[in-house]
């Protein structure tokens, strides 16, 4: 008997590149973490970073976010998704038609609550501007990581380890490519951290502009982490690099944002885009 094929109501989203499969469900349990892996392969599945289920809220929440990713661990929280999941709320939530374009929302997530403030430019695809209170960041201490058998000068790196809900840890120095390609997956899954971490790779270039590129824990090398450029702008602080409780700007390879953060244990607010690309339906078997 073939197992019986159902459907699921999808849409697209990216949020400077990282891109997220966003499914409203009355329950976390519509999408396993294998058929988010699934969902999210590129060649059999839909293609994607993540998957974002847009659960009701609490009394103090519009709506819950879970998210998986594309292997289907689930992490505490995803910068770039809840700006997408922000959009998403705000396009089918407010009428546009009411000239509602602004919409400020508390989301609750496996890191706590966040609070959300989306625009709607005149293209209701389109948020230019998602601005997120991503919660506290904490320094949580300076690592050297040996990497065995690794021949470059990467055989050992030093690493900021921060939390920002989710597990980070920032070199302020930058691999090349096929470094980062080799050294990324290594240091994500080091045993220096038991839960993974995700792993950024930042480069300075002055005291209010950054560049940054993410390993990320369970995906690998994205266009862009917005938790990733929190953690990196909190390292470089944490190293005077970079002014406390200014805007930074995060150049990523998908697009930038501007992140603040207040302090070592002070909260962080980011800013970016996010973009409606597509809704569908996949076939899913039973
Ligand atoms: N891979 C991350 C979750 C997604 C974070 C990233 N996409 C963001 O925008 O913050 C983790 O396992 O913690």
């Amino acid at each position: 008997m073939a197992p019986l094929s159902r459907t699921l109501s999808f849409e697209k989203y990216q949020g400077i590149g990282n891109d997220f499969i966003v499914i409203d469900a009355e329950d976390d349990g519509i999408v396993s973490p294998d058929l988010a892996a699934k969902l999210c392969d590129r060649r059999f599945g839909v293609g994607g970073d993540g998957v974002i289920l847009v659960l009701p809220g609490g009394p103090s929440a519009l709506a819950r976010m879970r998210v998986l990713n594309a292997d289907g661990s689930i992490p505490e929280m995803c910068g770039n998704g809840i700006r997408c999941m922000a959009l998403h709320v705000a396009r089918h939530h407010t009428r546009a038609s009411r000239g509602e374009r602004v919409l400020d929302a508390t989301f609750e997530t496996d890191a706590g609550p966040r609070r959300c403030h989306v625009e709607l430019d005149g293209d209701e695809n389109r948020a230019a501007d998602v601005t997120v209170d991503m919660g506290v960041v904490r320094i949580l201490g300076n690592r050297r990581i040996s990497l065995p058998g690794e021949k470059s000068e990467w055989s050992e790196i030093d690493l900021v380890e921060v939390n920002v809900g989710n597990p980070h840890a920032v070199s302020l120095r930058r691999p090349s490519a096929e470094e980062i390609d080799r050294i990324g997956p290594r240091l994500a899954t080091h045993e220096a951290f038991p839960e993974g971490a995700n792993i950024g790779f930042a480069r300075v270039q002055d005291r209010g502009f950054l560049d940054l590129v993410v390993w990320e824990r369970g995906v690998g090398l994205t266009l862009a982490c917005g938790t990733g450029a929190c953690a990196a702008v909190a390292a470089a602080c944490s190293r005077d690099l970079a002014p406390w409780g200014s805007p930074v700007t995060v150049r990523l390879p998908g697009g930038p944002l501007t992140i603040w953060v207040e302090g070592d244990g002070g909260r962080a607010k980011m800013r970016g885009g996010a973009r409606h690309v597509y809704s569908g339906r996949v076939d899913v078997a039973g």
